[in-house]
């Protein structure tokens, strides 16, 4: 059974088909990029899969479980976490305050008045275990706000992990940064995608790290899977390059 499987879906607004008809099965453990010009519908995409959109046409299971109407918090119970292109974390607390949220809410936790110290002892140590994972321990005391963009990246990405995921969405991890950051936000993609056989499904620009990183590529355009394949697979293809490169093959 695949980890997350598209069925035939379509999302209109109004008279525009921004996804067409897509279907697209992810295996567990895989690493899958999406890439695709300027509106070929990732986002939207990306949308359907994570609930924030519910799609004109189609299915979408997780591990064989329909979820098309089910909103992102039921997701997010069922495995499912985002992070978006836009990094959504608290820039006015420190890493470590930043991670202890979603380590509540993944012991079960989060709505109670009051933790004991065994609880709490817990929540620490995953934290403590998150940070090092994420290669932050030297930032873990600094206000979120004041880190480099790659180390925000990282937080969030850990923050994502703290929730337990068995499906990561990475919505253009690597968006604003300079080649450096790139690699390091890259490498631990990479370290989290291998360490702990996550599935990950990612929207990306940057060719050089969708192509180091990624099991399988599927390629959007006007809203269609264009082809999907390995990357040399993909890297050949002539109806990629000319479409998506925009030359001639
Ligand atoms: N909420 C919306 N309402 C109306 N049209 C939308 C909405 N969201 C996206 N679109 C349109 O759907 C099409 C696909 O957009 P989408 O943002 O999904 O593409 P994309 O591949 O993510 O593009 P980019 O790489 O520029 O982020 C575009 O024509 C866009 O204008």
């Amino acid at each position: 059974m695949s980890m997350l499987e598209v069925k035939g879906v379509t999302q209109r607004f109004g008279n525009l088909v921004a996804v067409s008809d897509v279907s697209m099965a992810v295996e567990k453990g895989e690493l899958r990029a999406l890439i695709g010009p300027n509106g070929a519908g990732k986002t939207t995409f990306f949308n359907l899969i994570s609930g924030f959109f519910r799609p004109t046409e189609g299915q979408i299971f997780l591990e064989g479980r329909d979820i098309t109407l089910m909103p992102p918090h039921a997701r997010v119970r069922l495995g499912m976490a985002r992070t978006f292109q836009v990094t959504e974390i608290f820039p006015e607390l420190t890493v470590r305050q930043n991670l202890r949220s979603p380590v509540e809410l993944a012991l079960g936790l989060r709505l109670r008045p009051w933790i004991s110290s065994a609880d709490n002892a817990r929540v620490k140590d995953r934290v403590q275990e998150l940070l090092e994972m994420g290669r932050l321990e030297a930032h873990a005391d600094r206000l979120t706000g004041e880190l480099s963009h790659g180390d925000q990246r990282a937080t969030e990405i850990m923050m994502a992990l703290a929730l337990e995921p068995r499906i990561l969405l990475l919505d253009e991890p690597t968006a604003g940064m300079g080649s450096h950051e790139t690699y390091s936000t890259a490498m631990l993609i990479r370290r989290l995608h291998r360490q702990q056989a996550l599935t990950i499904v990612l929207v990306e620009h940057d060719m050089r790290v969708i192509f180091n990183l990624a099991d399988r590529i599927t390629v959007l355009a006007e809203g269609k899977v264009l082809d999907e394949g390995t990357p040399d697979e993909i890297a050949a293809s002539e109806v990629v390059q000319m479409a998506y490169l925009g030359k001639a093959a």
